[in-house]
């Protein structure tokens, strides 16, 4: 089963993403999602090839942002595909049944053609405004967590949500409780001074109720 907790790394060049992912990663974080907007193929490539390296150091899962070919030559565990990028069952068909292609939703039919499509978990969001990322889809709040997660138990859709969107410490528990599987945070990592602190509060409050 995947881990609960994504970190989605931020950094304007490729120091400043190692930086953060490398702090990521020694304050415990297992799972990263590359993500290095707008650069050079060339930029990419070496950061992805830097990061693969310190997740296989780390026994981390690494995923890339976007770049289904990206993630296919450096032979990461997979790819997070958004609402206009590849198209989920397109990418599989490419990556085979062996990586992981998680998919963005922001409704209830997105995630119903992501399960459909074969992706193997759900980036649900915004679940609040965030200045991470810009062009947002419309905020959707606890109450839409609880509605859209109704829907899916109804329609017995089980794949993994991980909410998304400026999400804090205090979020966690009230969104466990609509039945999200995990959550996916950029910000509150890279900002925090405490890292390791606030990585063990997280997967407390995120594995509470798991057991083992
Ligand atoms: C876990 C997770 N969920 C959602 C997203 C957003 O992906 P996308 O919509 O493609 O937007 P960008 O991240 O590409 O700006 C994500 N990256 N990860
Ligand atoms: C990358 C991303 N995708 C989102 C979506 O709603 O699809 S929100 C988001 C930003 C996540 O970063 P932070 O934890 O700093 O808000
Ligand atoms: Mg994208």
């Amino acid at each position: 089963m995947y881990n609960k907790l994504q970190y989605i790394s931020q950094g304007n060049t490729i120091e400043e993403q190692l930086y953060n992912i490398h702090q990521a990663l020694d304050a415990g974080c297992d799972w990263i999602q590359m993500r290095f907007k707008n650069q050079t193929a060339k930029d990419t490539f070496a950061l992805a090839e830097a990061v693969k390296f310190l997740c296989e150091e780390y026994l981390a899962n690494f995923i890339v942002n976007d770049d289904l070919h990206l993630a296919e030559l450096i032979a990461a565990d997979g790819v997070h595909l958004g609402l206009t990028d590849m198209k989920i069952d397109e990418a599989r068909a490419i990556l085979g049944n062996t990586k992981i292609i998680g998919g963005t939703a922001n409704t209830f039919e997105d995630i119903q053609n992501h399960a459909k499509n074969g992706a193997d978990y759900i980036g649900l969001g915004p679940f609040r405004f965030t200045n991470t990322k810009e062009k947002l889809s419309p905020i959707l709040g606890l109450s839409g967590y609880f509605e859209i997660l109704q829907k899916m138990k109804k329609n017995k859709i089980t794949i993994p949500v991980f909410a998304i969107g400026g999400i804090t410490l205090k979020d966690i528990n009230p969104l466990m409780e609509t039945g999200i599987y995990g959550i996916a945070v950029s910000g509150l990592i890279t900002e925090n001074d405490e890292k390791e602190k606030l990585i063990q509060q997280l997967n407390e409050k995120l594995y509470a109720k798991v057991i083992v």
